[in-house]
C-alpha cells in the first residue's frame, strides 16, 4: 500500500494478504517501500510514478490498484508487457470533480475568492464599484475539451442548472439519445467550439496527444473575455501561454485545479495571479468520494489477486 488507505479498508486487505504499508514519497518509508517490492503481487495507491525501473524490481508482481481514474502516472506498455493488470476508478468521482470543476467556473467568474479576502482583509469599506463586477455564469455558452462521465456530469450542471448551452468537442459524437443531455450538448470542431465559448472547461486525461495541447494557438482563438478551467491534468495546458492568455488577452480569468508540476511550486506565476483561481488538485477530494475510491480500488485488487476479474480494469 503506497498511499495511506482507510482503516476500513486496510483492514479488508490484511484480513486476505500480507500487508506492508510504505509510501515512497517519505524518506523514512522508502526503504521499507523497495523491499516490499521484491515480493509484492499487487500494489494500490496513487500519484507515484509506476514506470519499467520500479517494475523491474517487482518480479513477482500481478497487478497495480490505482485509487484514481486517471493513470497518467503508469508505464502501461511495460505493465502491459510484464502482464501487470491496471486497475483505475472510474465513475465513483465524476459527480464530485463535476462540482470541483462548476465551483471554479462560479469562482473565477465571479471573482469569489479575491472578493472575499477583500472581506476577510478588511478592505469592504464602500459598496462595490464596476471594476469589482464579475461576469454571469447562467445563460452563458459552455465548451468542453473532453466529454465523458466527468465531462457529462458538468454538461448536466450547465444545461439543466443554468440554462447553458453547450458544446463538447471530441474525436467522435457521443449518443446522448435517452439521456438527460438528449439536445443539450452539441458536438463541433475545436475552432468553432473556441469561437463560440464564453467558458472553456478542459477535462482531459494526459496521454501523448494531449500533453501541451491547449497552447497559445488554442487560447489566441478563445474569445475574448473566455473564462478558462483546468480540472483534467494540467501538462495539458501550456502553461506559459496561459499566462500570456491572461496577460495580454482574450482571457479574462482562469480557474484550475491541476498543475503541469503539482504540488504547484512556490515560484510559479500562476500561484499568486489576479485572474486565477488556483486550487491543490482537490478535484474528488471529499470524505465521501475518496473512501468511495479506496473501496473500488480495495476490491479491485481483491479480486485480481483471486483470479476474477476486477470491476475496473484499465482499457488502453
Ligand atoms: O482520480 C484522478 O485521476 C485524480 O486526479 C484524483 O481523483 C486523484 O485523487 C489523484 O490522482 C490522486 O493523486
Amino acid at each position: 500500500v503506497f498511499r495511506e488507505l482507510p482503516d476500513d479498508q486496510l483492514a479488508r486487505l490484511q484480513a486476505e494478504h500480507h500487508v506492508t504499508v510504505a509510501n515512497p514519497k517519505l524518506a523514512a518509508q522508502k526503504p521499507a517501500f523497495d523491499a516490499a517490492l521484491s515480493t509484492a503481487h499487487g500494489l494500490i495507491g496513487s500519484s507515484y510514478p509506476v514506470d519499467a525501473a520500479l517494475l523491474a524490481l517487482a518480479p513477482q508482481l500481478q497487478v497495480v490498484s490505482s485509487v484514481s481514474v486517471g493513470v497518467d502516472n503508469y508505464d502501461i506498455e511495460a505493465l502491459q508487457a510484464r502482464g501487470i493488470t491496471l486497475c483505475h476508478t472510474p465513475g465513483v468521482l465524476d459527480e464530485t470533480v463535476a462540482d470541483t470543476v462548476f465551483a471554479l467556473v462560479m469562482a473565477s467568474s465571479r471573482r469569489i475568492v479575491e472578493l472575499s479576502a477583500l472581506v476577510r482583509e478588511g478592505r469592504w469599506t464602500k459598496n462595490i464599484g464596476e471594476d469589482l463586477f464579475g461576469t454571469d455564469v447562467h445563460g452563458k455558452t459552455l465548451g468542453l475539451l473532453g466529454f465523458g462521465r466527468i465531462g457529462q456530469a458538468v454538461a448536466r450542471r450547465a444545461a439543466l442548472g443554468f440554462g447553458m448551452p453547450v458544446l463538447y468537442h471530441t474525436r467522435r459524437a457521443v449518443d446522448l439519445s435517452g439521456t438527460p443531455l438528449q439536445g443539450l450538448a452539441r458536438h463541433c470542431s475545436l475552432e468553432s467550439l473556441l469561437a463560440q465559448s464564453d467558458i472553456v472547461v478542459a477535462l482531459l486525461p494526459l496521454t501523448a496527444a494531449t500533453r501541451g495541447l491547449i497552447d497559445a494557438k488554442v487560447f489566441a482563438q478563445m474569445k475574448p473575455g473566455a473564462i478558462f478551467v483546468n480540472g483534467g491534468r494540467g501538462a495539458t495546458v501550456d502553461e506559459a501561454a496561459l499566462l500570456q492568455a491572461l496577460d495580454h488577452g482574450p482571457l479574462r480569468a482562469a480557474g484550475l485545479d491541476v498543475f503541469a508540476t503539482e504540488p504547484l511550486p512556490q515560484d510559479s506565476p500562476l500561484r499568486t495571479h489576479a485572474k486565477v483561481t488556483p486550487l491543490p488538485h482537490i478535484g474528488s477530494a471529499t470524505g465521501e468520494t475518496r473512501h468511495a475510491m479506496a473501496e473500488l480500488a480495495t476490491t479491485n485488487l481483491l479480486q485480481a489477486l483471486a483470479g476474477e476479474t476486477p470491476k475496473a480494469v484499465y482499457r488502453h
